[in-house]
């Protein structure tokens, strides 16, 4: 080579050069404090990154103390890889390893509870630990979302909103929950009519829960495409709630979807509440849970606060879809796989169907029906424990929370209370795994008798608001399908394999072959 630049101090010239020695000697200096220089700053960045890794493990270990986890978390990161593509195989095997259990992802030290105890003490402990959702969520639902208040804010909201929850309530939307499960279970016989062969229920069934949600939130307040739009949109929303996602909403991201789809739901749940108060203050019936809030709240017996924007109710009905849309899904949809693979099951939910209904298959479905349903609640109540939607649900401990006598979560950790260990233990529901509606018939029986392990909705002052709602949805839809048409399920390889999309579903989707009953 013509012009070689050998780094090392003397030779950086070429030989040729006038006054080698002294040009040599000047530029090698130069050189040589250059890279000095450059190497400080090396090293200097060097020990620096290398004290903050030495930090951050520091740190981990100082919280997590003796409990079971990784001694070592991946500098940064921790177990982000785990959380973007979670598993059940994993979950469970972080909950079997002890009742409380630590992990880290990107510095968010988190402490897993498993037990029963743990669990409801931290949902039951409001002054140490309040419910944390996911981060996109407050992006999706709004920072001023009432589902964000704290204490006692939070309490005095909820208590307003309970009127949305009255049995008196809950038996308007019977007629309006039945009436829409029978518009899609007829629509899928058409479809398998024009289409032989098993149909994927996950997609139709969503679809299915989101109208009847619409239609008892809203009467017929908003028209039928809005319905539909909500519906075809909001399927960005569920993609879009990962533990962890992408800091800012820019275009293209999942979370900026879903933020441009709940912008659209919100639209027209905002005209929902206009038209619902315009229909009460002309003296209308109520005919939907905007039409019972409006009239509730205008009672002069009504305590509370009266006033309510139409922006502040639409907020309160999107939290509830929000709430609701995936869990519920997923009960139905496992409902419905537990029923067509166990026909016994099946064949006892359609005689109590024949009894309670008297045969008469047309008669709308009232409350006190639903009420002599007792092996039909059996059943959703068991399927809903084998096949929790919701899991596990993240809080933060607010300030330092001395969960046990051996250890106190620090202050703004993560702290997770899981309910599938609760609801899997062979002591309270032997076979935890085997679907079994009758261990709910018998009064004395050890699941009725631990009503503190029945953790699917959760416990404490978040507990779920809408379950005797979900309930009844759940029933009356599996009940209706019972009736009306036959199925059995395509069992897969990938049938009993369980992808966490915010909740449980099945991974192939439930596939059931469908044929039309009598009663159709
Ligand atoms: C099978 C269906 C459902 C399941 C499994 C489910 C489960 C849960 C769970 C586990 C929680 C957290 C409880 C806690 O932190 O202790 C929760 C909260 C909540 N759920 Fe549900 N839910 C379902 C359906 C519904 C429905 C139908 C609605 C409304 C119509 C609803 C509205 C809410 C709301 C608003 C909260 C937050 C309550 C608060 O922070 O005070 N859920 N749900």
């Amino acid at each position: 080579m013509a012009f070689n630049i050998d780094r090392s101090a003397s030779a950086t010239v070429p030989s040729s050069t006038a006054h080698p020695p002294l040009y040599s000697f000047q530029v090698a200096s130069v050189l040589t404090v250059l890279q000095r220089r450059e190497l400080t700053w090396l090293y200097t960045t060097a020990a620096i990154i290398a004290s903050l890794l030495v930090l951050e493990q520091a740190v981990y270990r100082y919280k997590k103390r003796h409990l079971p986890g990784d001694s070592w978390t991946i500098p940064l990161i921790g177990k982000f890889a785990d959380s973007v593509s979670p598993s059940m195989e994993g979950y469970k095997k972080q909950w079997d390893s002890g009742a409380l259990s630590a992990i880290s992802v990107f510095n968010i030290f988190i402490v897993m509870a498993s037990s029963n105890e743990y669990s409801r003490k931290i949902l039951n402990s409001p002054t140490f630990a309040e419910p944390c959702l996911v981060h996109s969520a407050k992006q999706i639902l709004r920072p001023d979302n009432w589902v964000f208040l704290t204490g006692k804010t939070h309490v005095d909201y909820r208590r307003g909103l309970n009127a949305l929850f009255t049995r008196k309530a809950l038996g308007i939307y019977v007629g309006i929950q039945e009436q829409i499960a029978r518009k899609h279970l007829s629509q899928w016989l058409a479809h398998t009519k024009e289409n032989p062969g098993p149909m994927a229920i996950m997609m139709p069934a969503r679809y299915c829960n989101m109208d009847t949600s619409l239609r008892v939130f809203c009467g017929n307040h908003i028209p039928e495409h809005a319905a539909k739009e909500i519906n075809d949109k909001y399927w960005a929303i569920t993609q879009s709630l990962e533990l962890v996602n992408f800091p800012l909403a820019l275009p293209g991201t999942k979370v900026y979807k879903a933020v441009q789809a709940r912008k659209v739901a919100l639209r027209w749940l905002e005209l929902a509440a206009h038209n619902s108060k315009i229909a009460m203050a002309n003296g209308g019936e109520p005919e939907c849970m905007l039409d019972q809030w409006v009239q509730s709240l205008a009672d002069p017996a009504y305590k509370g606060r009266k006033e309510f924007s139409d922006l502040e109710m639409a907020m309160v009905l999107f939290s509830f879809l929000f709430a609701s849309q995936d869990a519920m899904s997923s009960g139905l949809i496992y409902g419905f796989q537990h029923l067509a693979d166990h026909p016994d099951v099946l064949a006892k939910v359609r005689e109590e169907q024949e009894r309670v209904r008297q045969g008469d298959y047309r008669k709308p479905l009232t409350i006190e029906m639903m009420d002599e349903m007792v092996y039909l609640q059996a059943v959703v109540k068991e399927s809903l424990r084998v096949t929790p939607p919701v899991t596990m649900v993240p809080y933060k401990a607010t300030r330092a929370f001395p969960i046990s006598d051996e250890y106190t979560v620090p202050a703004n950790s993560m702290v997770i209370p899981s309910f599938y260990n609760s609801l899997h233990d062979p002591e309270v529901y032997p076979k935890p795994d085997e679907f079994k509606p009758e261990r709910w018939l018998d009064a004395n029986g050890s699941a009725n008798t631990s009503p503190k392990n029945y953790l699917v909705y959760g416990s404490g002052p978040h507990r779920c608001i809408g379950l005797e709602y979900a309930n009844m949805n759940i029933a009356l839809t599996l009940a209706t399908a019972a009736v009306m048409m036959n199925f059995q399920h395509e069992v897969t390889p990938l049938s009993d394999k369980i992808d966490i999309i915010a909740t449980l579903f099945p991974k192939d989707g439930c596939r059931l072959n469908l044929s039309p009953r009598n009663n159709a």
